[in-house]
């Protein structure tokens, strides 16, 4: 059955709304730029709510500081969304032991030959390319042309990102053969607010493939 993250959380019922509806893992959004920013602060009660999904802190270039606090929060699960390069992740693998996840950008096939690359990352989040000039590097419901996807030899487990909706991800599934999906912007009504009943369709439409 498909695995689902949803992405940018910021509401404690949500949270757990979102785990007892099938949500395989909870993202949440540890970048100031971001209509879905949480605090540390507020990610611990947060957190309280995930049961038995798995939370995932969503990082941008963080430093070894954020990285040690939000350890230290209990996520063990690190989904880098910025320009780190592959000694970086592999570093941050090493420092941690956590589970690292890189986002990657994704417009033309040669933008999938750097997946490659990444050969500390536990798992690839292969999303849409940031708008130019966009003040952050993900989250813009954007997607991609997945057929690119057909037929590329992923060199680590993957999800996919960008733009999916509950209209749109069973298509999705169907045409890039993931066996894992991440939403954001598709599960909200407005600008960082999620919608139950969008989340709910999401996961359902996600697993019924
Ligand atoms: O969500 C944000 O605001 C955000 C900010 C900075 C970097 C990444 C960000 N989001 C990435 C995601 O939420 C997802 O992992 C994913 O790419 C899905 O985004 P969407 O196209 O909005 O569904």
């Amino acid at each position: 059955m498909t695995q689902v993250k949803i992405c940018g959380l910021t509401d404690p019922d949500l949270v757990r709304f979102a785990v007892q509806k099938g949500a395989d893992w909870i993202g949440f959004v540890f970048v100031e730029a971001s209509p879905r920013y949480v605090t540390e602060a507020a990610a611990a009660t947060l957190l309280m709510q995930v049961g038995l999904a798995v939370p995932v802190a969503l990082l941008v270039n963080p430093n070894d500081a954020q990285i040690e606090r939000i350890v230290a929060l209990g996520i063990r699960v690190l989904q880098l969304h910025g320009s780190e390069t592959p000694e970086r992740v592999a570093e941050i693998k090493a420092a941690t032991g956590a589970e690292v996840w890189k986002a990657l950008g994704v417009a033309t096939s040669e933008d999938l030959e750097r997946a490659a690359l990444y050969t500390a990352a536990d798992r690839l989040l292969i999303d849409a390319k940031p708008p130019e000039g966009a003040d952050r590097t993900g989250g813009h419901g954007l997607a991609f042309d997945w057929t690119l996807l057909q037929g590329w030899g992923a060199p680590k487990p993957w999800l996919l990102a960008g733009g999916l909706t509950p209209d749109n991800v069973g298509e999705a599934i169907r045409l890039t053969g993931a066996s894992a999906v991440d939403v954001s912007s598709g599960v909200e009504r407005l600008k960082g607010l999620k919608d139950r009943a969008l989340v709910q369709a999401f996961i359902e439409a996600a697993k019924a493939q």
